[in-house]
């Protein structure tokens, strides 16, 4: 694509990092889960408050300087890209479910069942989270990991550690990334070096934690303190009720937890709490299961939970990077969460998933939706590519709540955003080389397939480069 003169004359201006951001080119986005829209021509403009004030469909090169003109815009006050072939922008990446204090230990444990690949693996590497520095040591790079994979939205749990996760909530507020944080809560069935020794300590830490969130965010605007009870196996009657007192009293905070992700772990659970006859009962008693829940795995729910997850408008977390690679193969029924119009979006689940790219995620989506098409004799189709990337970006902004803010573009939502590139050389790595004559549908489908943080170049939190 050539420039246009107003282009050139804002691109020989002075760069000035506080004017509004303007890129014309490809843009792509989901509108449902079917329906992806591949704009061409396309022109968007976000204001120095991160806010898209003018998102033009169809805008062809010779009419630019004439829209922009006719809005005011003089050149120079326009930080303007134009896009060429093989550029484009797609919303930020959310991660809906993401351990970051098992950051370091990704790829560790594989093929173990979940209660040993916890005792033998993972608590002994979160209880490193008592040591402040190794905390700013490992959730700054945990932090600039995921960003590096175009993930702008992270929902994050922390270890059991209040002063850590306040340390993770900073990171996030300082590298610009927007987070749900949330100190997990667990005072039981795990080793004394590794959980909180009271219901008292539980609760009073979470409070605290939220109280700092409050204070360094106080309308959560890239941070958002999150309700973490690691799941019923960790924490008592007395803890998840006490949460649940708080999403009481603070029913802007969100809520997230494992939910049916294991037939040893709910096995475990029921023993635990005989009285409920279903995990769905029993975080409702608690008062956890609220239209900001955010429930991971739901492996194997049934008619009874998949009624009240839809009933409480609960999200649900898909990962099936960890799901496929831990002691069993778990296929999560995702086909028939989007036929119910359940909240859905994909999760790293890292560490117990090996990787941190959402592409990755969305790809191990594709491989157990196939193998759930054919377990099913095709009652169940394979998700489609479009769905895929609806998971990845507007399912999880749903799954989250922030649907309206982020997941897509529009004026008046907040620009959250990457620009990836398929064909310069310098972000050449495994992608799948774009042929002249590739269209712009195949270009987007060799992204989503074979590309990685490579050609992911910059990547924007409320119009904010941050990668
Ligand atoms: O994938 C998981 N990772 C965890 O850390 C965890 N804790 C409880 N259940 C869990 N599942």
């Amino acid at each position: 694509m050539g420039l246009s003169d107003f282009a050139q004359a804002t691109l020989d201006a002075p760069a000035d990092a506080d004017l509004p951001l303007a890129f014309h080119g490809t843009i792509i986005h989901s509108l449902t889960p079917q329906q992806v829209e591949i704009i061409e021509e396309g022109l968007i403009i976000v204001g120095s408050n991160g806010i898209i004030t003018h998102f033009h469909k169809n805008l062809p090169l010779d009419k630019l300087d004439s829209f922009l003109v006719e809005h005011d815009f003089t050149p120079g006050s326009l930080n303007i890209q134009m896009l060429k072939r093989g550029e484009f922008l797609v919303p930020g990446f959310v991660d809906t479910h993401n351990h970051a204090p098992q950051w370091a230990q990704r790829g560790i444990g594989r093929g173990q069942l979940l209660i040993d690949w916890l005792n033998k693996t993972t608590f002994p590497h979160e209880s490193k989270f008592k040591d402040h520095d190794y905390a700013w040591r490992t959730y700054t790079s945990c932090v600039k990991g995921f960003v590096r994979q175009g993930i702008t939205t992270a929902c994050y749990y922390g270890s059991f550690h209040g002063p850590a996760t306040k340390i993770l909530a900073d990171i996030c507020q300082k590298l610009g990334q927007r987070a749900f944080v949330g100190k997990c809560n667990m005072n039981r069935n795990a080793p004394d070096y590794c959980r909180d020794m009271t219901v008292e300590e539980s609760l009073e830490s979470t409070r605290d934690f939220i109280d700092h969130v409050r204070r360094i965010d106080p309308n959560f605007e890239l941070v958002t303190p999150i309700l973490t009870p690691r799941f019923a196996i960790s924490c008592d009657g007395e803890v998840l009720a006490g949460l649940g007192q708080i999403a009481a009293e603070q029913p802007d905070l969100p809520i997230q937890t494992h939910f049916d992700e294991a037939e040893q772990e709910m096995e475990v659970t029921k023993q635990l709490f005989p009285e409920f006859k279903s995990e769905a009962d029993l975080y409702d008693h608690f008062g956890l299961m609220t239209d900001r829940t955010i429930l991971a795995h739901c492996i194997f729910c049934g008619e009874y939970e998949m009624q009240r997850i839809k009933e409480r408008n609960c999200g649900v977390a898909h990962c099936p990077i960890s799901t496929s690679t831990g002691g069993f193969f778990g296929v999560a029924p995702i086909r028939e969460y989007l036929r119910r119009e359940i909240k859905v979006g994909l999760g790293t689940d890292s560490g117990g998933g090996y990787s941190s790219s959402i592409l990755d995620a969305m790809r191990l989506a594709f491989v157990i939706s196939n193998a759930r098409a054919t377990a099913t004799k095709g009652k169940d189709p394979e998700l489609s590519l479009q769905e895929g990337f609806y998971l990845a970006t507007l399912g999880g902004a749903q799954v989250c709540g922030l649907e309206k803010k982020i997941g897509n573009f529009g004026e008046g939502k907040i620009f959250d955003a990457l620009l990836i590139d398929t064909v310069s050389d310098k972000y050449r790595g495994i992608i799948a080389p774009i042929e002249d004559e590739d269209s712009t549908e195949t270009i987007f489908e060799k992204f989503l397939m074979t590309a990685d943080d490579r050609n992911i170049v910059d990547v924007y939190v409320k119009g904010r480069q941050i990668k």
